[in-house]
């Protein structure tokens, strides 16, 4: 660049001194055409005045000057017009020049000067950068704690930084490890209130030493550990091992003590704790679950639900069709969810699982749940596990049960009616939306007896979401839209299920008349129910033997006498709102139901399950107000 200016510069100073002996040349030619015309002028006057010898004489001189004047001439314009040559075949050079560099081809003498100025300007701001930079540089230093250096260089600076920077990564990793210790701190006080004092007969499991609560401290200590292994400095937390002589289900006739001993990582590098530090968010939850079938509209609900439940963590979710997928790609509403995507089953990987919601079509499920391993806890949504009698199974649902054993395992999910036998199992069968709608209110009242277990008539109504997200033409929007449908007449298959349930209850057998009808709603499901009273029963026994069974319930509400229950008030919610009325007919009640069929009819009371299961407070993650309006 400086190279090109220096040639610039020559070339103009090289133009200029051509122009100016241009001008100079012509200035001569104009003087010697003067004196030529001078002399012409005397020469006339001259030959007046002398004789033809002077005159001839003096006009052979006049004309000899002349000549050479002439000559003189010719030979000035010829000079004239080389350096006119030369100074064209300059401009064009200069033209050139300027234009490979990227400049205007001739020269704007404004433009030159405007750029002169701003090059002075940047020469001017260039060097106070260069001061304010060696202030800076000077800070750093002094930050560093490096004495007044005689020559303060860019590089030492760079190098102070450095020392600097390394500085502040350490003292976050300090930060970081005494963050990870406070929480190691609290996990083993939890720890230590939930691991009884060593009872004098270690062979008996004592009332606190159950199954769910051994699970939840073999998750902290679990969780204690890693958290310990993320800890950079790895000399104070280097192994955590805890004694203790509890045992588990399996292994309470061996005396043997189980020991877990877990040794932490040595310390890592800046990229590793940052790593660490994303999985430590995601490992905060102590209970990891899978959600098998989360493409669907139930396992999609128990992910809504899941998001905000403290201590379980989703760390496999399963898809048919969407296998592969991601749950934000499938389900929109779900896109926030930093979950892993989707697998097929046959590539599920349960390894890091603790428990399972099954939300697969029934049939399948039974085939899938035989195949997992044996220490998970599994609520299954379908119904292959919730009809006692086999033959029952096959006759309902016109195929061959494939996993009788696990079915005299499996216990029914109603979970106000069976919690107790709830809580110490392994497999729990979810009940049906309409059957829980349906039992909910039946049950209390059949076991006091104040209803007949004859002419139980329920019409019942679901939306549509009831039926899953399979593409189906009978839940087309024209089929669904502006009117009801009845279908399943007397033989939908929650009849069986129905009539168990409040046989069980009645100790007797018990027909029901079910119909049930798909209303134009995405969600929501209410059970209009039709009752002949015992003999001197009145409404209001109805509603106080309601009230009391229930008065303890979190999610079971009895409305105030005469208030209507509203599907649209239980929207999203894991509430069974309810109200009994009297009929016109002398004798007889009318008992109405409402419940959202994906909450409390199925993905709600599932997770109410687990919590039991887990031993966790049942309403965990559950208290969802109603979406309304
Ligand atoms: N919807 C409701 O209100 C209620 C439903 N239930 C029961 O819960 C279960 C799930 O219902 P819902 O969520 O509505 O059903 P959906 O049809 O919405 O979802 C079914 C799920 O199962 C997956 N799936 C289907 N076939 C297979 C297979 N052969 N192998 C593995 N996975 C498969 C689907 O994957 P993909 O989509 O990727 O193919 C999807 O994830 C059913 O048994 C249902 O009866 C119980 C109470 C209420
Ligand atoms: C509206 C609608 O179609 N509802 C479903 C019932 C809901 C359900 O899935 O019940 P299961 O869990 O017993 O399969 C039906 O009538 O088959």
């Amino acid at each position: 660049m400086v190279a090109a200016q220096i040639a610039l510069e020559k070339l103009r100073q090289r133009d200029q001194l051509l122009t100016t002996e241009n001008e100079m040349f012509k200035m001569e030619n104009v003087n010697h055409k003067k004196k030529v015309m001078e002399l012409e002028a005397e020469l006339k006057k001259l030959s007046g005045q002398q004789n033809l010898q002077q005159r001839i004489h003096h006009h052979a001189k006049i004309k000899e000057e002349n000549n050479l004047l002439k000559i003189q001439n010719e030979d000035l314009s010829i000079k004239l017009q080389r350096t006119e040559t030369i100074l064209s075949r300059v401009k064009e050079e200069l033209a050139h020049f300027r234009a490979t560099n990227g400049r205007s081809p001739y020269i704007n003498f404004d433009e030159e000067q405007q750029l002169n100025n701003k090059l002075k300007e940047t020469e001017e701001q260039r060097l106070q950068l260069a001061q304010k930079l060696l202030g800076l540089c000077t800070s750093i230093l002094k930050a560093a704690g490096i004495p007044r250096a005689p020559n303060v260089s860019l590089s030492a600076a760079e190098e102070a930084l450095e020392q600097l920077k390394n500085r502040i990564s350490l003292l976050e990793r300090e930060l970081q490890d005494l963050k990870f210790k406070n929480k190691i701190t609290s996990e083993r006080a939890r720890l230590s209130e939930l691991i009884p004092q060593p009872s004098p007969s270690p062979n008996r499991l004592s009332q606190n030493q159950t199954p769910n609560r051994i699970f939840i401290i073999v998750r902290i200590v679990n969780r204690v550990a890693v958290l310990s292994s993320k800890m950079s400095s790895a000399a104070s937390f280097s192994s955590i091992c805890i004694d203790r002589g509890y045992y588990w289900k399996d292994e309470a006739k061996s005396t043997k003590v189980r020991k877990l001993c877990v040794r932490s990582s040595v310390a890592s590098t800046p990229q590793s704790s940052q790593f660490a530090k994303i999985k430590a968010q995601k490992s905060e939850k102590t209970i990891q679950v899978a959600v098998l079938g989360a493409s669907g509209y139930t396992g999609s609900e128990i992910v809504r639900l899941l998001a905000n439940h403290p201590y379980f963590g989703i760390t496999l979710m399963t898809a048919d069709r969407k296998a592969g997928q991601s749950i934000g790609s499938v389900f929109p509403h779900l896109i926030t969810q930093d979950l892993p995507d989707m697998v097929a089953i046959k590539d599920a990987d349960f390894s890091n699982v603790d428990a399972v919601f099954c939300c697969l079509p029934h049939g399948t499920t039974q085939e899938i749940i035989k195949g997992l391993p044996k220490g998970l806890k599994i609520v299954d949504l379908s119904a292959d596990f919730r009809l006692q009698d086999i033959g029952e199974y096959e006759k309902w649902y016109g195929q061959p049960h494939r996993a009788p054993d696990l079915q005299k395992e499996a216990v029914y999910g109603l979970t106000e009616i069976h919690r107790r036998e709830i809580q110490n199992v392994r497999l729990v069968a979810n009940p049906g939306c309409y059957p829980t709608s349906i039992q909910i209110p039946l049950v209390p009242l059949i076991k006091a007896k104040l209803i007949e277990l004859k002419n139980i008539i329920i019409d019942a109504k679901s939306g549509v979401s009831g039926a899953g997200r399979g593409a189906k033409e009978a839940n087309l929007y024209t089929e669904i839209a502006e009117g009801i449908h009845s279908y399943g007449i007397t033989s939908h298959r929650h009849v069986p299920e129905i009539e168990q349930g409040l046989s069980n209850a009645a100790n007797s057998k018990i027909t029901v008349s079910f119909t049930p009808h798909l209303m134009p709603m995405s969600r929501g499901m209410q059970s209009t129910i039709y009752v002949e009273m015992a003999p001197g029963v009145s409404v209001e026994d109805l509603y106080q033997q309601l009230s009391t069974f229930y008065e303890n319930e979190e999610f079971v509400i009895l409305l105030k006498k005469s208030e209507v229950p509203h599907t649209r008030h239980v929207r999203g919610s894991n509430y069974c709102v309810m109200n009994v009325f009297p009929d016109r007919i002398p004798g007889r009640a009318i008992i109405i139901s409402v419940i959202d069929n994906l909450v409390k009819g199925a993905s709600g009371q599932a997770l109410q399950n687990l919590n039991l299961m887990m031993g966790i407070p049942e309403n965990t993650g559950l208290l969802y107000m109603p979406l309304f309006p």
